[in-house]
């Protein structure tokens, strides 16, 4: 309701007015207290002497002192504009009355008198405003659980500081500022909804930090979303443990962190680690080594049912990606690996001037079982150390018996033969050839150790993936059921193939870094506590696996859409395999989020009954939040030029709307080129996406299905629906259902030829 209208409006303005003006008082201080920061740090780099620790330290707090300070300026700027958006009244039990809070983006204390002006959303109180209703209610927060009776919730529509709207509140979805956000027009960035999360979201956001949690979440549920939530949430939480770069979330492609890019710093987070996982993978594996555009495979496989010529090698090739992310090939680096430890130690023993100082029995012991726990080339550090210390108290024994033993062969001599010159010169090079022996030994002895290591060859984890793949796959030993010779030679060939041509796929990154873990270790510091992984559906247990074993100690959000997986046949197709192979019997939670709110009813159901042609999987659809919109449009034309023709005369329709965002999705990049070659002239100056930009800020994009999947438009033109495109094929259903679930606002599904049999029914 208007404000205006609303009884409390006097009271609620008031409040307003009180509140900016403790942000203001809060922002004068900051500004103050920022100007002296700066001063110190310009003053320490400026005088700054590498000999001084203390001057170090200082320069490092105030540095990181100036960094929060600059935050904190950028947070209070927001807040003048619009300092909260919510206000509960809770009157704790054995309390007489009730204590507002108004809750914002972030916390506001009077430092003077220590008033709470306004809270965060992250409290622990903030959680009656997300989950529940008037009446009974309770939250827990460190001290325990805090019972008592919610009075009042309600909502604020601020801009610039001035109060627009005011709803008294008590169901959680529904609410007309759920339905105002859901109906605005969006532009080519997510949002945060701080002000909007619902009940399920909010258990996601707030859930244990230390238990693996698994989300789907149909599309458009706020997975997305709700990840960054979750961090900025962990980072408020967790502050006194942890700082915001030990989270880190790993998203599909740098065009989608691009596109998530402002959440976090709206949320007031800054340097939370956002990346990819092949940014991730390179950064671990620490060489030189160039990853194929992952796009041209899917471009091929989604072309497959143009080109039936290549279908053989495509279904080799979806087998080689599967096999190289299965758990499968996990257990056959295994063997392999043990194949490569076993065969480490030279098998021979180890000699100083023909003395054996060490069997070899005895080394390869130590090395396969007293250091089992280390990684194979760690182990050779604990060897050598063991071989040095035996070797200094080997060496004194073994000279100590050289001395006793040509102080025996002297007296031999001299109680065999006669005082003589010859006697004496027989003694001298017995005594020479003896303090050679010990010189020699005396030298060799220090490097002995050194070389015999040095000896011991190591490969680097990439060259030894190319001898698993090259030796040991090829091998006569390795038999495997259910893996057919073909398959092997197959990968083998194609493999070293993409090699020579300098670059390796996504699919090798996991093995390649499992190597490393197993036989170097890893030794780089990965300051990371949590990871967030969205578009987890795209992930195969054994990529999950090999993040969780480098990075030890840490905890998992993993958020998904299994009927978006259109890399399925390298991610993963049932989220019990990630809890059984992952975290391997570990209790982790699955939570589900069906309700949808990017889009409308109509677009939503659409997208549901093309979904329901996969007939052998019963994927979780979304229930569309009730938001009604224009119908589906459906509709043939000659071509792909009449296509194009009609979408700028739809364009043209569309402008009294104001969209910001609109996408023409071809299926395959081909498509989306020629679809660019009759819009590029066109006054919507569109962009075409390939997959190899980072970012973007045309209006109108032209892109391939594949690389619609997590991002939104306001308007979705699916440029080609036809049955050539979009067959009954697994694959084909799920790229018509990512393309028709982007849109917020308008679907327009156009055709030539023969209409796709998902789309007849529409
Ligand atoms: N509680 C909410 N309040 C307002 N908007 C919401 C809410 N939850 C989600 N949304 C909006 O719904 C849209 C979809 O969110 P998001 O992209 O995070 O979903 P997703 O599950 O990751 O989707 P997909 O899997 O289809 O890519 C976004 O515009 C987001 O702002």
């Amino acid at each position: 309701m208007s404000a205006e209208n609303h009884p409390a409006y006097g009271e609620e303005k008031a409040r307003l007015g009180y509140t900016l003006k403790h942000v203001d008082k809060s922002l004068n201080a900051f500004i103050a207290r920022k100007s002296n920061i700066d001063e110190q740090v310009a003053k320490g780099k400026k005088h700054f002497n590498s000999d001084s620790s203390q001057q170090y330290i200082d320069l490092m707090i105030n540095t990181m002192l100036q960094d929060r300070a600059e935050l904190k300026l950028v947070n209070l700027t927001q807040a003048k504009r619009k300092p909260y958006f919510a206000c509960i009244d809770f009157k704790e039990e054995e309390s007489d009355s009730g204590e507002k809070y108004y809750i914002g983006k972030m916390a506001l204390i009077d430092e003077d008198t220590m008033e709470l002006i306004i809270t965060d959303w992250r409290a622990p109180i903030a959680n009656l405003y997300y989950e529940s209703r008037l009446g009974d209610s309770e939250y827990s927060c460190p001290d325990g659980i805090i019972k008592g009776e919610l009075l009042l919730k309600r909502q604020y529509v601020i801009d610039w500081g001035s109060l627009k709207e005011i709803y008294d509140i008590d169901i959680t979805t529904n609410d007309e500022i759920l339905q105002a956000s859901l109906g605005a027009n969006a532009d080519n960035r997510l949002k945060d909804i701080v002000s909007t999360i619902q009940a399920q979201q909010n258990k996601i956001i707030r859930a244990d930090m230390w238990t693996p949690l698994i989300v789907q979440g149909a599309a458009g549920s706020g997975k997305t979303t709700i990840a960054l939530h979750r961090i900025a949430y962990l980072i408020y939480t967790y502050e006194k443990q942890f700082k915001p770069e030990n989270f880190m979330i790993i998203a599909p492609n740098r065009l989608f962190l691009n596109y998530i890019s402002e959440v976090l710093p709206e949320l007031g987070v800054e340097k939370a680690r956002q990346t990819t996982f092949e940014d991730f993978a390179l950064q671990i594996i620490g060489l030189k080594l160039k990853i194929a555009d992952g796009y041209e495979k899917i471009n091929i496989f989604v072309n497959e049912n143009k080109d039936k010529s290549q279908s053989a090698r495509n279904k080799l090739m979806k087998m080689e990606s599967q096999l190289k992310c299965s758990m499968l090939f996990k257990e056959i680096i295994d063997d392999y690996i043990q194949t490569v430890e076993k065969a480490f130690i030279p098998q021979e023993d180890f000699k100083l001037n023909s003395i054996t100082i060490f069997k070899y029995d005895e080394l390869n012991n130590l090395f396969l079982n007293e250091y089992s726990k280390l990684p194979i080339v760690k182990r050779l550090d604990e060897l050598k150390k063991h071989m040095t210390n035996r070797m200094k108290a080997r060496k004194e024994a073994i000279i100590e018996s050289l001395e006793e033993s040509c102080v025996r062969e002297i007296n031999r001599i001299k109680d065999t033969i006669e005082e003589s010159a010859d006697r004496q010169s027989i003694i001298i090079d017995i005594i020479d050839n003896k303090n050679d022996l010990v010189n020699k030994i005396e030298t060799h002895s220090k490097k002995a150790v050194s070389d015999y290591i040095k000896k011991i060859s190591k490969l680097n984890p990439f060259e030894y993936y190319k001898d698993f793949l090259q030796n040991y796959m090829a091998g006569p030993e390795l038999s495997i059921e259910n893996i057919s010779s073909e398959l092997i030679n197959f990968m083998i060939r194609h493999s070293m193939q993409a090699f020579r041509a300098g670059h390796i796929e996504i699919e090798d990154l996991a093995p390649i870094i499992y190597i490393k873990y197993k036989i170097h270790g890893i030794d780089e510091k990965i300051p990371v506590r949590h990871i967030v992984i969205d578009e987890a559906q795209d992930f195969s247990p054994f990529q999950i696996l090999v993040i969780r074993k480098i990075i030890k100690d840490s905890s998992f959000t993993i958020l998904g859409d299994l009927a978006q997986g259109i890399h399925s046949y390298r991610g993963t197709g049932d989220w019990g395999d990630i809890k059984d192979k992952v975290f391997e019997g570990r209790y982790c939670e699955l939570l589900m989020l069906e309700q949808s709110y990017r889009t409308t009813v109509e677009i939503m159901n659409a997208a549901n009954a093309v979904l329901s042609n996969i007939k052998h999987r019963n994927f979780p659809v979304g229930k569309p939040v009730i938001r009604h919109g224009a119908p589906v449009r459906v509709m043939q034309k000659g071509n792909l030029k009449e296509i194009c023709l009609q979408i700028e005369r739809d364009l043209d329709a569309l402008e009294p709307e104001s969209y910001k965002s609109v996408a023409v999705i071809c299926k395959t990049i081909d498509e989306s080129e020629e679809a660019y070659s009759y819009l590029k002239a066109s006054k919507y100056k569109p962009k075409l996406i390939t997959g190899k930009e980072k970012e973007y800020n045309s209006e109108i994009v032209i892109l391939p299905s594949y690389l619609s999947k997590g991002l939104e438009f306001d308007v979705v033109f699916i440029a080609n629906g036809s049955r050539e495109n979009y067959g009954m094929e697994e694959m084909d259903i799920k790229l018509l259902y990512v393309s028709m679930t982007r849109p917020l606002h308008r679907l327009f599904i156009y055709y030539f030829g023969e209409i796709s049999p998902l789309l007849r029914l529409l």
